[in-house]
């Protein structure tokens, strides 16, 4: 992977609100719907319908081109580019590299969603190397997210079996690397960017019995990176389906009528719902961790013996 490319800032902000939080992702909202940012998906062959509904509800414009060749056109000329590793097969292996190469000398922020990572070993070892073209935001859930950061984890196929608490170290030592946000899904999402993690109060058990929920929302992060820094995009995003997750919910006889739901509901969202949002948010400096959630310590579970490429240790 080159690293002859601009580096992205960091996007930590002193003394973060999240009252500002939420007008903030609320303003990118209304963005995306203004400015319909095109989005590129290297995705997986199970999700990919669901990840181009929830991008075109949102008010986002979805493009899956994963021919090789191909692929680095249209990343080039993208609001946002979004990797997700769920099923890596030999076009996608071919394009990441120098798909995500354009996107970074191009300016487009692109977004890794590490499916399986630390479960399975070829896809485990493409999220390392691409950990080093510094994504703008890592979306995953728990297990993948310790996986990334070199702990054990236990993840079970493409589900986490690790809590959300369990990744919040990791988290902190992916974001040092990359210098990006990393969005750590689950019950309550965690956003760790820089020096600030937030944690977002939103979504329904629901999502979890619909496949590609996670991809959705990795969609919809690059989708709110095309118009806004790294971490209002991974709250944005993280809010967005998780109220539009709660309302479809009410509407729902089980997950096939939820996933339908789903998407009209991500479509009727507006700035408001965003932005009435804030007390959904917790907002804390890394830190002011208390002592007991190590940052930079050992894993409990102890390391794999992978590193992160950059990561303090
Ligand atoms: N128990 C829960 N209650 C409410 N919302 C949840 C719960 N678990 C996950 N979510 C939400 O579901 C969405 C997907 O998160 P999840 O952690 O299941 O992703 P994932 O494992 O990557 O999914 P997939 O790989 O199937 O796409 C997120 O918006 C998250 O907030
Ligand atoms: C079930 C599944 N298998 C590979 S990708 C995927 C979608 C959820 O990540
Ligand atoms: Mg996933």
């Amino acid at each position: 992977m080159t690293s002859a490319v601009p580096l992205r800032a960091t996007t930590a902000r002193p003394a973060m609100r999240s009252a500002t939080l939420a007008d903030d992702a609320a303003a990118a909202l209304v963005a995306v719907r203004e400015r319909a940012p095109l989005v590129q998906c290297l995705t997986n062959e199970v999700t990919t319908n669901l990840v181009a509904n929830a991008l075109l509800a949102i008010g986002a414009s979805p493009a899956m081109a994963a021919v090789p060749g191909e692929a680095e056109q249209l990343a080039a000329v993208a609001g946002g580019l979004l990797v997700n590793l769920g099923t890596p097969g030999p076009d996608q292996r071919a394009c990441v590299e120098p798909t995500v190469t354009t996107a970074l000398r191009a300016g487009v922020p692109w977004v890794l969603d590490p499916v399986a990572v630390g479960v399975l070993s070829v896809r485990t070892r493409l999220a390392e190397d691409l950990l080093a073209a510094r994504p703008a935001v890592v979306r995953g859930n728990a297990s993948e997210v310790r996986a990334l950061a070199g702990l054990r984890s236990s993840g079970r196929g493409v589900d986490a079996l690790d809590t959300v608490d369990a990744a919040y170290a990791a988290a902190v030592r992916v974001s040092r690397a990359t210098g990006g946000a990393v969005a750590v899904s689950g019950p309550t999402d965690l956003v760790v960017a820089g020096d600030v993690a937030v944690r977002v109060e939103a979504g329904d058990p629901l999502l979890t019995s619909v496949t590609g929920a996670g991809c959705a929302l990795g969609g919809l992060v690059a989708a709110f990176a095309a118009v806004t820094d790294p971490i209002t995009a991974a709250v944005g995003a993280s809010l967005a389906l998780g109220i539009a997750a709660e309302r479809a919910r009410a509407l729902a006889r089980g997950p096939a009528s939820f996933q339908v739901a789903l998407l009209d509901e991500l479509h009727l969202l507006r700035g408001e719902d965003l932005e009435a949002a804030g007390e959904r948010l917790t907002v804390d400096s890394v830190a002011a961790r208390p002592a007991g959630e190590a940052v930079e310590g050992a894993p409990a579970g102890g390391s794999t013996g992978r590193h992160v490429p950059g990561a303090r240790s």
